[in-house]
């Protein structure tokens, strides 16, 4: 006897679950999928085989500020799915390099590279770094392992260790490659043409939904709390991280890109960066939901000498 085929009748019987199911649902979930399944901006993102509709964003910031030429080396922090980073291959090729960072363990799309860590951790600095100048020494060694995408988890991916501001950090790499250079060329300080953020504070789900996969890690995390004072708060922070790590790597005249929730603090964040580049833009992509606090700040030429310590005098004015 075939085992596992139900009976016709038992057919009802399953569509009187889904529904009771599918009802159970909350309302603004339902709202969600409702709105995705109609949004253009999703199903062109699928058409055209992007991990998300975030895509369109980057493109369109892209058409309004020219920000990517062929060969140039970007860092996407917080790419998962990964939109972001496709875009940047496409854009940087040839010989573009992309390197994207994400708390969340994801896959690296095709022709990116990508580092499991967090970004408000001083270590995830300095691995980011090492990534390139191992890259580089490779390059000048003819290894043949150049070239080829990689994927790191970074250990102490639990423990943030916080970003402290050190005057010379930029000397104290650690670097732990037996073969790198203790001594670091110009190009090796700051090899990175731009950076990129558009990360946000993940919320965790509540406990009953929890598990230990590795799958949709993305999806199970990437919220916003819907509270505009703590996603202001919390991107801020992001902010801060992304533009520590565009001080040390970026090179001079570089460029930077970092999504904010609009709020109180953006203003003070908006005065640190105007202490690091020339040109500070504030843009919202059409690609944004009109309704989303979500806004971006771009940023080009970034200054010759930067006091990181003055342009973060007044980093703890967080007033809650
Ligand atoms: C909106 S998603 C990015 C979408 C991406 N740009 C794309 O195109 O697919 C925000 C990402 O930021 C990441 N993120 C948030 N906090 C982070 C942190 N402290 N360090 C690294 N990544 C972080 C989240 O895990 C999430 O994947």
């Amino acid at each position: 006897m075939i085992t596992g085929v139900r009976s016709p009748s038992a057919f009802p019987e399953l569509l009187t679950v889904f529904y009771r199911f599918y009802s159970k649902k909350s309302s603004s979930s339902t709202q969600w999928l409702n709105r995705a399944s109609k949004d253009p901006y999703t199903k062109a993102a699928r058409f055209q085989d992007y991990k998300s509709r975030a895509a369109f964003k980057l493109k369109e910031l892209n058409k309004n500020h020219n920000l990517f030429k062929p060969g140039y080396t970007v860092v996407d922090l917080g790419f998962a799915p990964g939109a972001w980073s496709q875009v940047a291959v496409e854009l940087t090729k040839p010989h573009g390099r992309v390197l994207g960072v994400d708390i969340i363990p994801a896959n690296p799309p095709k022709g990116a590279s990508s580092i499991q860590a967090n970004i408000l951790s001083k270590k995830t600095h300095t691995i980011i770094r090492n990534f390139f100048i191992e890259t580089d020494y490779n390059k000048q060694n003819d290894d043949d392992d150049l070239g080829k995408p990689k994927s790191y988890i970074a250990t102490e991916l639990q423990e943030p260790v916080e970003l402290e501001l050190e005057e010379n950090d930029q000397k104290s790499n650690n670097n732990t490659h037996k073969n790198l250079p203790v001594e670091l060329s110009e190009k090796q300080q700051f090899p990175v043409d731009i950076v990129i953020s558009d990360m946000y504070a993940p919320v965790l789900p509540p406990e009953r939904y929890w598990n230990n996969t590795t799958n949709s890690a993305f999806h199970r995390m990437a919220n916003t709390s819907g509270l505009v004072i703590r996603d202001n708060v919390a991107s801020i922070n992001l902010c801060d991280a992304a533009l520590i790590l565009a001080i040390d790597l970026l090179k001079p005249n570089g460029a930077f890109v970092c999504k904010f929730f609009t709020g109180e603090e953006d203003k003070g964040l908006e005065k640190r960066l105007r202490k690091v580049f020339k040109k500070v833009i504030r843009d919202k992509p059409n690609a944004c939901r009109d309704e989303s606090k979500e806004c971006y700040f771009v940023c080009f030429q970034k200054k010759k000498t930067v006091d990181k310590i003055d342009v973060f005098t007044n980093f703890h004015e967080v007033k809650l």
